[in-house]
């Protein structure tokens, strides 16, 4: 059965809830001026590709297994990141399929020189697991 963080849904077993807090990510990120964009801001496909990876990265210490990114879900650019700050990406699992499991990022903001963060970007990915031949395969198998 799938697990998901949605209230309305049933909730994590202990087991899978432990494994999420175990394969949370955390990157973070100089924003130097050769990855910004003419606003002199974190180029938007630059930032992509920052959670896409790090989203992998979650998703494959939680199952241990092969993934392939399937879907990215509506990403979220709330606020702009500037060059100069620093960019911290948190990845999470936050549902749990058959085959497929979802990682949610979070991109915050921070300065260099004050203690203020921000969160600015947000999103979901979706990957499968795959056997040898590249075909689908049971994510979760510990229960
Ligand atoms: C040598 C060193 C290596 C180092 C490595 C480290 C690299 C460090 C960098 C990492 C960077 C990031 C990591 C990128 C990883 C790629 O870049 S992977 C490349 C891009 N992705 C691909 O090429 C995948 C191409 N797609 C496929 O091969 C097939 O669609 C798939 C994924 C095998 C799925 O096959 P399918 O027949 O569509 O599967 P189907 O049975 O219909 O569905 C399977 C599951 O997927 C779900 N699903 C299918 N389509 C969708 C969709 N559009 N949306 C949501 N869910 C979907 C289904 O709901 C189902 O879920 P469950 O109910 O089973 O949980």
């Amino acid at each position: 059965m799938p697990h998901t963080l949605d209230s309305t849904r049933p909730t994590f077993s202990d087991a899978i809830e432990q494994r999420i807090n175990q394969s949370e990510a955390r990157v973070i990120k100089a924003v130097f001026p050769s990855i910004t964009n003419h606003h002199n801001t974190l180029f938007g496909g630059e930032a992509l590709a920052w959670m896409d990876e790090t989203a992998f990265i979650a998703a494959t210490r939680f199952c241990r297994k092969t993934l392939v990114t399937v879907s990215s879900d509506r990403i979220d650019f709330k606020k702009p990141i500037p060059a100069g700050t620093l960019a911290e990406l948190i990845a999470r699992v936050i549902h749990v399929g058959n085959t497929s499991l979802k990682v949610e990022v979070n991109i915050f903001v921070e300065d260099m020189y004050q203690d203020h963060r921000e969160h600015a970007i947000r999103g979901v990915f979706t990957f499968v697991a795959v056997d040898e031949q590249r075909h689908p395969t049971q994510v979760w198998t510990a229960e």
